[in-house]
């Protein structure tokens, strides 16, 4: 029977018109795969279905009988749960308290609510202590508090907005072993994410949201992660290729050339070292890592959760201190060895470290806006903003729009443009493609091929294999506080070093 019935939606933002027409079902017991372009709409289309944002024209129905929330809450109360993409869970809660809150069962003995939560996270495959303070945990746990929360709840759809974007291959695994639950419960769930070989495995039906209006709509098991992309950008996309010819590379793989083009292959590092590290430690943590990093090269680190490998990135950055035998930069022995302060972006520090409420314009030009002082200059800095806004293809109609109203995937591309603009020497990158489309990726990948050209050394530290095998030459497997195995990916075909890393990673938990 169909659970959701939406007919003709509309919403504009102001100019922007966002959804046109949007029509679409959702059967009880099917998952659902929305997926589109950054700012594309699928969060406002998994909003309006959850109450949190009204339509401007449309209609839905909900088991035959109309459904118009005004409010999430009034979603709630018939059944729509949602864990919204950017999720940000007020960090006093206990575990506990964060995942029945709003619920029925909020008011409950302390003691019971636990017991239960301790169940809810277990499904989820989050394992901490439901007494633990969410303000003590990592960024990544939010989503999966707030899906142990719809759990809670008698749902009977769920829109899950890119909850799969920070998760390792494992986790992943366990948000589609819930949604396959929810699924054999007769109930219904639209899941939204841009990790397409993924996504692919767990839905029944992909709907592309493109230029606004649902684009395709199709059996999962008549795509696969290539044409999908080529369906989503509406164009051939490019098969990211290394120090190997593009027109090799396709020839190789199995991707039909009109939904396939091969991206430019970049150039292989020097030889020259960039950075060498010998037995960096850190107690208890940390036990014995050797790094080389030559100029230009872009090195992966993944593992678990407690492999250390975010342990490592922090003693690369300074934020752990950290133990070495040796420290070399650039063919020199640094005097110091006991301190590394490489630069380090991560997508999750409050908000990408930008006001929301600034415009583009000031964002993109932090410090060169208050220091102007000549109209040539002021040009030359508003043509260079409007430069980047292209170059990223971010959806907006001004660069006077403030940062906050961009999609999440827009707001990722420009804050990592700006910190990638001043990025010299050896950088770390935490997910620097999290939450972003294929065209987005390549673009990403445009900025690590410029600054790797120009010398820059980058270590990218990454949950996604995909992200991985797209941008990096050598992907390290953590593993016990050690990198357990290095695998080189300049000779193989994307899907060989994605399958290598999972099962790397997986052998090494
Ligand atoms: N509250 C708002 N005010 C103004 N514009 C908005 C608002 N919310 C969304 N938009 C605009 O609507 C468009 C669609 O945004 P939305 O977040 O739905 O995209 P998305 O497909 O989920 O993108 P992403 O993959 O990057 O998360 C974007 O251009 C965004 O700037």
């Amino acid at each position: 029977m169909t659970l959701l019935q939406v007919e003709g939606l509309t919403k504009s933002f102001g100019a922007r018109r966002v959804l046109r027409d949007v029509s679409f079902s959702i059967a009880e017991g099917e998952i659902v795969g929305l997926v589109g372009t950054n700012g594309a709409g699928k969060s406002t289309l998994g909003d309006v279905v959850a109450g949190i944002t009204p339509a401007d024209s449309g209609r839905m129905t909900l088991l035959g009988h109309p459904y118009a929330p005004l409010s999430a809450a009034d979603a709630r109360h018939v059944g729509v749960g949602v864990v919204e993409q950017l999720v940000r869970i007020d960090p006093s809660l206990t575990v506990a308290q964060a995942v029945f809150r709003g619920t029925a069962q909020a008011g409950r003995p302390q003691e019971e609510l636990r017991r239960q939560a301790q169940v809810l996270l277990a499904e989820v495959t989050l394992d901490v202590d439901p007494d633990t303070l969410v303000g003590e945990l990592p960024h990544f746990v939010h989503g999966l508090i707030e899906t142990a929360r719809v759990l809670a709840e008698d749902t009977r759809l769920v829109v899950l907005d890119e909850v799969s974007a920070a998760l390792l291959p494992s986790e992943v695994t366990g948000l589609h072993a819930v949604a396959g639950r929810l699924s054999r419960q007769g109930r219904g769930v639209l899941y939204i994410s841009h990790r397409l070989p993924e996504m692919l495995e767990v839905v029944d039906r992909v709907l592309v949201l493109r230029d606004g209006r649902i684009a395709l709509d199709s059996p999962s098991a008549e795509l696969d992660p290539v044409r999908l992309a080529a369906e989503t950008v509406g164009e051939p996309v490019s098969v990211p290729v290394r120090r190997e010819t593009a027109a090799a590379a396709l020839k190789d793989s199995a991707v039909p050339e009109e939904v396939a083009a091969p991206a430019p292959a970049r150039p292989a590092p020097s030889d020259e070292v960039a950075l060498r590290v010998r037995n960096l430690r850190v107690p208890g943590r940390v036990e014995g890592v050797d790094l080389l990093l030559r100029r230009g090269e872009v090195v992966g680190l993944t593992g678990h959760r407690s492999s250390g490998v975010r342990e490592i990135a922090d003693a690369l950055s300074g934020e752990l201190p950290a133990i070495t035998d040796e420290i070399e930069l650039h063919g020199e022995p640094s005097p110091d060895t006991g301190t590394l302060r490489l630069p380090a972006y991560r997508p999750d520090d409050d908000a990408y470290g930008v006001d929301p409420g600034e415009t583009i314009a000031r964002t993109l030009t932090q410090e060169a806006w208050g220091s102007l002082t000549d109209l040539r200059k002021e040009i030359a800095t508003l043509r260079e903003v409007i430069r980047t806004v292209h170059q990223m293809d971010v959806k907006t109609l001004s660069i006077r729009t403030v940062f906050g109203a961009l999609s999440g995937g827009d707001q990722h591309k420009l804050a990592l443009a700006r910190w990638m603009s001043s990025a010299r020497d050896v950088v770390v990158l935490h997910e620097p493609t999290r939450g972003l489309d294929v065209r987005a990726r390549r673009q990403v990948r445009r900025l690590l091929d410029d600054a790797t050209a120009h010398g820059t050394s980058v270590v990218v530290v990454s949950v996604d294999p995909d992200e991985l095998a797209e941008c990096c030459d050598r992907v390290g497997i953590v593993a016990g506080g050690r990198v357990a195995r290095w695998i080189d990916t300049g000779e193989l075909a994307l899907d060989s070093v994605r399958e290598r890393i999972v099962e790397a990673a997986t052998a090494a938990a």
